[in-house]
């Protein structure tokens, strides 16, 4: 076999017109002739890509050589493959991120030295903090910057993203000035591009190649597909997980076919497997490459279709405005975005404190509803959350929970891996606003793949809305019962709230025995019986009113009935779960 080759994938990320593509160009060709210089057989450049994809190699970097000694004997020149996946625009932009979330090992933020951080930069950075390990800025263009004030904006340039970067993951990232295309765009393709060979030193000495693992079920990120005549369709891509040998079954899930790897190849070299991390070009007997552009091809039924998945949601804070149940998203999943409605919740108020669990949903398990995302800290949107929670009768006091999850149903159904990510955002957002497009993201934990998940699964998720009724008691009819009113509407079948407690303002703790007649009263037994004290003032209040409203001839002065001198109250709280069919009411504590 031709040299050892160990491929890392480098994410190249920026505002529109940052210069991403002219970098990826300037880094693939200077790369390519400084090792050409040196060893010509080393021009060979891997598999060529569709658009997006390119990639050049070096030498491999001491610190990535195994030690002396561990494992085989090592090749004489091993190399290091860098891919850069060149983002584009928007939308895409996101897709493909995700798409390559696992195997992206590095991003490369770039950011125009003139312009400096814009809204653009600021989602790559999100979804860097989401997805990618590690982090380069690149500051581009620095050919625009006049002369002789050149390194004075540079350095401010660089402080100033130095301190951007403080309050993310990649505090510490280093930033360094680059000119991919000096000139622009009109510039004669024999202007030399500036700073490049610092900024391939620097990425080596960056890069660290993640542990891959070879189990797990295979998935691979198709980006290109073609067929060769008499011998089948090549698809060239990433492998996201798992591995993969020749005559194993592969199935492209958007095809629904499956198909037999007859070859593989690395780099041009025939192999026999490859694993995670890996890029490879895959041939399997034939099929219409037109009809798989960009997709994924997998283990035979190792994906799952889901129609709504229940997730972990964290809020990416750069976010502005809540996060509200009922409202919709995009919500790209794997490597899939359509549109999803969610409904927001936590854990019960006894395990606020639970450690986040991101690898399962517990169903034994019962969550608090919640009208929005919580928000800890000072933030408006908490505040304005807990109001809005409050009013539901919800009983957090302020307290945010450790983890929250939603429910996400999709517009149409999605195939994805399991536990992949899952980010929600807003794509129809005016692209030119100066806000953040993502909202949240999380993790997929459980796939709803039943076409009728809302009769067959969901009554199994315990999600319950605290209720609260207040009303009042009307008469004592002995010590042991009173009428109660204003609790329940007239049209209420009392029934159901039968033998359900309630607790009097004055102290007492009664159940609902039974409807009073056919205006929405009812009787409740209070076991320990009325306090002498609650007594005196149940009938003293109610005498009062008594003789004030009595007889029917006495409505005209009914304006000037005195006020019961000190009503007693009734409540009720009681939970119910949002997706019980029969919306029973079960007591709370
Ligand atoms: N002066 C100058 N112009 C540059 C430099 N790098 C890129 N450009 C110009 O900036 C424009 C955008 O460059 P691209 O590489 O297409 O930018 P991009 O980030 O890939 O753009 P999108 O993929 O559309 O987001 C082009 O006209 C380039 O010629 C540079 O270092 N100096
Ligand atoms: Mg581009």
């Amino acid at each position: 076999m031709a040299g050892r080759r160990v491929n890392v994938n480098v994410g190249v990320l920026g505002h529109i017109d940052s210069g991403k593509t002219a970098l990826a160009r300037a880094l693939s060709t200077t790369a390519s002739t400084a090792a050409f210089d040196k060893q010509p057989q080393s021009r060979e450049r891997g598999i060529t890509l569709d658009l997006g994809f390119s990639c050049f190699s070096v030498p491999l970097p001491a610190h990535l050589r195994p030690a002396p000694g561990a494992g085989p004997e090592p090749e004489p020149e091993p190399r290091l493959q860098v891919t850069l996946v060149d983002c584009p625009g928007h939308a895409s932009l996101i897709r493909t991120i995700i798409g390559g979330a696992q195997i992206i090992d590095l991003m490369m933020l770039v950011i125009d030295v003139t312009k400096g951080m814009q809204t653009q930069s600021a989602e790559c950075l999100v979804i860097g903090q989401i997805a990618c390990q590690k982090l380069v800025v690149v500051l581009n263009k620095t050919d625009l910057l006049p002369e002789g004030k050149k390194q004075a904006a540079i350095d401010r340039m660089t402080k100033k993203m130095q301190k951007t970067l403080e309050s993310t993951k990649f505090r510490g990232a280093p930033v360094i000035p680059v000119a991919a295309k000096p000139g622009g765009p009109d510039a004669p393709e024999t202007e030399a591009p500036q700073g490049i060979p610092e900024l391939i030193e620097l990425l080596t000495s960056q890069i660290s190649i993640p542990t891959r693992d070879p189990s797990g079920p295979f998935l691979m990120s198709v980006d290109h597909c073609f067929s060769i005549k008499g011998q089948g369709t090549v698809m060239t891509g990433t492998i996201l997980s798992g591995s993969v040998s020749l005559g194993d079954s592969v199935e492209i899930p958007a095809l629904k076919v499956v198909r037999k790897v007859k070859s593989m190849q690395m780099f041009h070299t025939p192999v026999s497997s490859a694993v995670q991390g890996d890029r490879l070009g895959i041939c399997v007997t034939q099929f219409d490459p037109k009809l798989l552009e960009r997709g994924l091809v997998c283990a035979p039924e190792s994906l799952h279709t889901v129609h709504a998945a229940l997730i972990s949601v964290e809020k990416i804070p750069y976010f502005r405005g809540p996060l509200q149940t009922k409202a919709k998203f995009h919500i790209t999943v794997g490597h899939e975005t359509v549109m999803g409605r969610v409904m927001f919740f936590g854990p019960a108020p006894d395990s606020l404190d639970r450690e986040p669990v991101l690898d399962s949903f517990d169903f034994s398990r019962e969550y608090l509803f919640q009208e929005q995302y919580l928000c800890p800290g000072p933030d408006p949107a908490a505040a304005h959350a807990a109001k809005a929670d409050e009013k539901a009768g919800q009983v957090l006091a302020g307290r945010c929970p450790q983890q929250q999850w939603a429910l996400v149903e999709f517009e149409k159904p999605v195939t994805c891996p399991r536990l992949c990510l899952v980010i929600g955002s807003r794509l129809d957002a005016d692209i030119h606003a100066n806000t953040c497009r993502l909202a949240f993201h999380g993790v997929l934990l459980h796939g709803l793949e039943d076409r009728n998940y809302a009769e067959s699964a969901l009554p199994t998720l315990r999600v319950y809305k605290l209720k609260q009724k207040h009303g009042v008691v009307e008469r004592v009819l002995d010590d042991h019962s009173v009428i109660g009113r204003s609790l329940f509407k007239k049209e209420t079948n009392i029934q159901l709230f039968v033998g359900l407690r309630v607790q009097l303002s004055t102290g007492e703790l009664g159940v609902i025995d039974s409807a009073f007649g056919q205006s929405g009263k009812f009787k409740v037994h209070v076991p320990g019986g009325l306090s002498p004290e609650s007594k005196k003032i149940l009938t003293s209040a109610l005498k009062k009113r008594g003789r004030a409203g009595r007889g029917e001839a006495a409505k005209p002065e009914e304006a000037e009935r005195p006020e019961p001198a000190q009503p007693v109250g009734l409540s009720l709280s009681f939970k119910r779960y949002v997706f019980d069919a029969h919306k029973r009411m079960v007591q709370s504590p």
